[in-house]
């Protein structure tokens, strides 16, 4: 009996590009890297920015060696659908970029919320210096 395959577009493989979510497309197979982002020794980053696009290449350029191709069967899904249209590279970099966007923003948020308890603490110490003094 023939195994079924389960086939992929290039669009909704390119949705799971998160740290808690993240597929790869190498060599037209589909892989869910999600829980191998930390151990991966290559970096999480470079997985996360392989993402939504045919990662061949890069995999290829970064010589893996055999027991790494073995684990990646591991890690395989299904097949891209090989009718599915590519995502234009601009696109690709204009998600990535809104992504940046939103954790800048967050990063910018807790950086001001260390400000709070900072002031609180140093108005404490100037108001217990002041009343010493008096
Ligand atoms: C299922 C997918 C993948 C698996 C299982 C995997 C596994 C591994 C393993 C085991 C290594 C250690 C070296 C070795 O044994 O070859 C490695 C290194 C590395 N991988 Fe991957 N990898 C995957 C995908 C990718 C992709 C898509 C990229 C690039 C976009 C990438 C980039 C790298 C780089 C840059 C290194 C470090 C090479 C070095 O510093 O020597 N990997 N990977």
């Amino acid at each position: 009996m023939p195994t079924l395959t389960k086939l992929y577009s290039m669009e909704e493989a390119s949705q799971h590009n998160t740290q808690e979510d993240c597929w790869v497309v190498i060599d037209g197979k589909v892989y869910d890297v999600s829980s191998y982002l930390d151990e991966h020794p290559g970096g999480d980053d470079v997985l996360l920015g392989a993402t939504g696009k045919d990662a061949t290449d890069e995999f290829e350029d970064a010589g893996h060696s055999k027991s790494a191709r073995e684990l990646m069967e591991s890690f395989c899904i299904g097949e891209l659908d090989p009718t599915s249209p590519a995502i234009p590279e601009l696109e690709i970099f204009s998600k990535k970029q809104e992504l940046q966007g939103i954790r800048q923003k967050v990063i910018n948020l807790s950086k001001q919320y260390w400000v709070v308890p900072v002031a609180v603490g140093l108005s404490v110490v100037v108001g217990f210096l002041y009343l010493r003094k008096k």
